[in-house]
């Protein structure tokens, strides 16, 4: 597809820096004041950031900048224990004097051509609004859920947790960034994202004033067993005053624990600081440690969001690269309106936990299995949301029956998936 008359694509090094900070300022309703303005030569992966520039003065001023978006390069852990290459997009923006000309989807095909050409095999994203992507063939493929915890709330103690340190600090790129890279390139959790570019680390530690909300600096507690970092937690102390006394609040940015022992740990120094009345957290997969053994899970106020969306860009290399939890053989019919290449029949064989995913051109669609999108692919794609679940919702057309049931048991994971920081 091509860009929309009269504007160009383009790629965007760091002399633009300022153009793309001012049209994602417009995009996204903020202002960062001109001393703090820089952090964005230091958060975006200049190499894959790109732009749509005004070429006709109908839309505008010649040479200036209407839309931009950026991708980070990482790995994601899928189902299996295997990493797969991502493009984790971030930072769209289309300028609001032109939106709803089409900008933002001629991005996201510059976008899939652009991963797909570097050999990344699927795109993820955290939403803004959750209506904006599907259209593209994103599925939500992780739920998380939020919750508040009061002061001290009661978590079932763990054996060997206690001999567990923790360190409290204020957050640096120097003497935090490489712990927080060992503990993620460990986590097991399909979603996580395994490696970390010198861009995802410095804007996960991004620590802007307008951010604060009037509260402290960015924080953070690591937990070690001996030397080993095996837990992180980036946080904002705000102190406020009630009629009963202390009211202040503990906001956990991004956080990381690799088993249940550090889990305890973190987590009962984040819900216990003097002072503090409530934390507020997120990015916990639902069979989270943390959830299974509050002991009064009502006190915690849980709400369920949606978290990662997963876009399949390659089929065969995708499917290939997980796990499987059972054998199967089956035929899907795949649609995908907006990568056509994508849309056919596929059979999916996996034996002893590797799939083999072969494209059938001769086959009739009709005679296919089972009929899916690519959507639902994706949402599948985690072992999250379960293909069974997808047919129960009327989202996916079973044609040979019991065959939803056996790529269910196949693509299923035990292990919840979840990405435990945004970007
Ligand atoms: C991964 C991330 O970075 S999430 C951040 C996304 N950015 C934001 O939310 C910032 C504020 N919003 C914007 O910058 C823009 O409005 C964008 C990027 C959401 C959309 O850009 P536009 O150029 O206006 O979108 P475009 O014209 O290409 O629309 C494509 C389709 O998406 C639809 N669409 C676009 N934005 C939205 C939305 N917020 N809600 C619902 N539908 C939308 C359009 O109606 C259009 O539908 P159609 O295919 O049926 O015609």
């Amino acid at each position: 597809m091509t860009t929309p008359q009269g504007y160009h694509a383009l790629s965007v090094d760091h002399s633009r820096a300022a153009e793309v900070l001012h049209v994602d300022a417009f995009a996204f309703a903020f202002t960062v004041p001109e001393k703090d303005a820089g952090f964005i030569h230091d958060i975006l992966p200049w190499d894959r950031t790109r732009a749509i520039e005004v070429v006709d003065p109908l839309r505008g001023r010649v040479g200036t900048l209407a839309a931009v978006h950026a991708s980070f390069a990482f790995k994601t852990r899928v189902p299996g224990g295997r990493e797969v290459a991502t493009a984790g997009l971030s930072w769209v923006g289309v300028h609001p004097g032109h939106r709803r000309r089409g900008l933002l989807r001629a991005m996201i095909h510059d976008h899939f051509s652009r991963s797909l050409a570097r050999g990344e095999v699927i795109s993820t994203l955290f939403a803004a609004e959750t209506q904006i992507y599907q259209r593209f063939g994103y599925g939500l493929a992780a739920t998380e859920a939020r919750v508040q915890l009061g002061r001290g709330v009661d978590i079932r103690p763990l054996e060997g947790s206690d001999a567990l340190s923790v360190e409290i600090d204020s957050a640096s790129l120097e003497r935090h960034g490489d712990e927080i890279r060992s503990i993620q390139s460990r986590m097991a959790r399909p979603g996580t994202v395994t490696t970390l570019a010198p861009q995802t680390l410095a804007d996960i530690l991004m620590d802007l004033e307008i951010d604060r909300e009037g509260g402290e600096e960015l924080r953070i507690a690591v937990v070690r067993d001996g030397a080993d970092p095996v837990a992180w937690a980036l946080f904002q102390r705000k102190g406020d005053w009630g009629d009963s006394g202390p009211d202040g609040k503990v906001r956990v940015r991004a956080w990381g624990a690799l088993d249940a022992a550090s889990t305890v740990r973190l987590w009962g120094v984040l819900v216990d600081f003097d002072l503090m009345a409530t934390t507020y957290a997120g990015k916990f997969a639902l069979d989270d440690p943390l959830l299974l053994r509050l002991k009064d899970i009502r006190s915690a106020k849980v709400a369920v969001a949606d978290n990662l969306w997963v876009r399949i860009l390659d089929v065969a290399e995708a499917l290939q690269a997980r796990g499987y939890a059972a054998e199967c053989d089956v035929t899907i019919h795949l649609e995908d309106a907006f990568l056509p290449l994508n849309a056919g029949v596929w059979r999916i064989h996996v034996a002893s936990g590797e799939a083999r995913v072969t494209r059938d051109d001769g086959a009739d669609p009709a005679s296919a299995d089972l009929r899916i999108d690519i959507q639902e692919l994706g949402a599948a794609y985690l072992g999250g949301t379960t293909i069974t679940e997808l047919l129960r919702a009327g989202l996916v057309d079973e044609r040979t029956p019991g065959t939803a049931a056996e790529l269910s048991r196949a693509m299923a994971s035990d292990i919840k998936p979840v990405a435990n920081f945004g970007f």
